[in-house]
């Protein structure tokens, strides 16, 4: 599904009036049709309900206007609060403020007085429903005066809210939020979904995202290069690799993996049983020598041999010719999860991305080992997938975790346009950046994932997935969202979960994905 900024939407709106000649004022009016519909939805039927509408200055009231009349036609008892005094109205909005005047909707101004908030407050605390019409895609900045008083308001009632296009407070392009924003049981988003919605902070905010159908035309919304997308179960189902009926293991993919060192055994295990849950026919793992016994023992269905080792746990010069020899012959390589940072082994990770030829999952100590050295992905033959998280992006760019936490749908797709790479930035949500620079928000997953090996198993499965025929944007996206679908399949929403449990539901995952059961 498309997502646009703001200003996009903006000129969609732009466009439908000046090339289509389908005025705003129809758009705005479906808008408003479609959030009483929404409303009438969700209360089952509106005849006779309790309805007050927060309106402001701009469209989003206008919408709120539109709204409150075609659930007065229903035979809701509407109240509309204007928070902006109406001599500030313009254009569209101030147009349906005037017909909702000529129906005889109820109309309160609020203002700073006490009296207007008595008034807001009783009947709000009477309501069935509140449907916040405040900001819209025109938020910036911060919530001041009146505005930030009403968000509270609604806020602090028990009263189910409708926001309308995205809660006000919320922007819309990027996902911050003012700490009085409103909180939203329902969304109604307009034509489009906008990438805020999914993005942190908001997206605690949004509730249900309903996006309505508000009449734009087709040709626009289809010719609207966006370059954002939200990563949906049918993008990844049309992307999971087929199988033949009679495919044998060594068709169904060879992976290699180079990871795993003296207390770091468990990321190495959990990325290889990853890759065998994710469908690849044979996993190898190479891991430094002094590693070899203990994973050989813990790994059953995972081929495990020694790398030359300088000392205990830090790579030899040899190693690299071992790793780029295996690799040679499989489908794919991943390397990092708990391979370490020793000098030798950041040695040995670069000799090996800078020769390596099939397509490469670079994770955990393989991305720190291009700390300072990020022109080596220029330089690299095999298409590529990273997987950091944002200290580890961080790290390569010079920026504050939190910044790239904050930054990360732009990041995403600025750096793999420049690294020629698939960028995956792991968090909430997960974030795929494309060497196109079409970047992809997902939408599985859940908090409970937050826990040591997650990382390491979606590394795994992208590998296990890119070994089946499929390119390794396809596998890291059809991954990325099998990863957060099976997360949520084993935690069923309770904290407390092992990340090796998100690869036994790797399966049902996948056939959820493929067959919709
Ligand atoms: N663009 C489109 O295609 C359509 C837009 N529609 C609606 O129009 C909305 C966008 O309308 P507008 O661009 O008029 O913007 P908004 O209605 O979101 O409101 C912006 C107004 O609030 C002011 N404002 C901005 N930041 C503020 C702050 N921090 N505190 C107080 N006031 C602030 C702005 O100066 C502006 O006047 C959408 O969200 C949607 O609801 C719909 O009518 C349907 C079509
Ligand atoms: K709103």
């Amino acid at each position: 599904m498309k997502l646009v900024f703001a200003k996009e939407m903006q000129s969609l709106d732009q466009q439908s009036a000046e090339q289509i000649g389908l005025p705003t004022m129809v758009l705005m009016e479906n808008a408003g049709k479609a959030v009483a519909e929404t409303a009438a939805d969700f209360l089952e039927d509106c005849f006779g309900k309790n309805i007050v509408v927060f309106t402001g200055k701009g469209n989003n009231g206008g919408d709120g206007f539109a709204a409150a009349r075609w659930l007065s036609n229903q035979g809701a008892r509407v109240k509309v609060f204007l928070v902006s005094p109406w001599q500030e109205l313009t254009g569209d909005a101030a147009a349906q403020l005037r017909i909702c005047r000529k129906c005889g909707i109820e109309l309160f101004a609020l203002k700073e007085d006490r009296g207007s908030w008595d008034v807001a407050e009783v009947s709000c605390r009477q309501a069935d429903l509140v449907i916040d019409a405040v900001l819209g895609t025109g938020f910036n900045g911060v919530l001041q005066g009146v505005q930030q008083r009403v968000c509270g308001l609604m806020n602090s009632i028990a009263v189910p809210v409708v926001s309308i296009d995205v809660p006000s407070g919320v922007s819309a392009d990027t996902g911050s939020a003012d700490k009085n924003a409103v909180q939203a049981d329902i969304t109604v988003t307009m034509a489009l979904a906008k990438p805020g919605l999914f993005l942190y902070p908001a997206a605690e905010l949004s509730g249900e995202i309903i996006v309505a159908d508000i009449g734009m035309p087709k040709i626009l919304l289809e010719r609207m290069d966006s370059k954002k997308f939200l990563l949906t179960e049918n993008i990844a189902c049309d992307l999971l690799p087929q199988r033949n009926g009679n495919c044998h293991k060594g068709e169904a993919g060879r992976v290699v993996i180079t990871a795993g060192s003296p207390g770091f055994t468990g990321a190495a295990a959990l990325c290889s049983e990853a890759a065998v849950k994710a469908g690849a026919g044979l996993v190898s793992l190479l891991t430094p020598l002094c590693s070899r016994e203990v994973l050989a023992v813990k790994l059953t269905e995972i081929m495990v041999e020694g790398l030359i080792e300088r000392m205990p746990g830090a790579l030899g010069g040899g190693a690299t010719g071992a790793v780029l020899d295996k690799a040679g012959r499989a489908d794919v390589l991943a390397i990092g999860p708990g391979l370490g940072t020793s000098g030798s082994t950041v040695e040995v990770i670069r000799e090996i991305l800078q020769s390596v030829e099939v397509p490469v999952i670079i994770d955990a100590d393989a991305l720190t080992a291009l700390q300072g050295h990020v022109g080596i992905l220029n330089t690299m033959r095999a298409p590529k997938v990273l997987t950091p998280h944002p200290g580890e992006l961080g790290r390569l760019l010079d920026l504050e975790a939190a910044e790239v936490d904050a930054r990360r749908l732009e990041l995403a797709g600025k750096y793999a346009a420049e690294w020629d790479a698939v960028l995956v930035l792991k968090g909430a949500p997960t974030v795929i950046g494309c060497p196109d620079g079409n970047v992809y928000i997902n939408t599985t997953g859940n908090s409970a994932m937050a826990t040591g090996g997650s990382g390491d198993v979606l590394t795994g499965i992208i590998a296990g997935l890119a070994a089946q025929g499929i390119s390794v944007q396809e596998a890291a996206l059809a991954g990325v969202y099998m990863h957060g679908l099976a997360g949520d399949l084993a935690s069923k929403g309770i904290i407390g979960m092992a990340a090796g449990e998100i690869s036994q539901y790797l399966p049902q995952a996948r056939r959820i994905i493929e067959q919709g059961e």
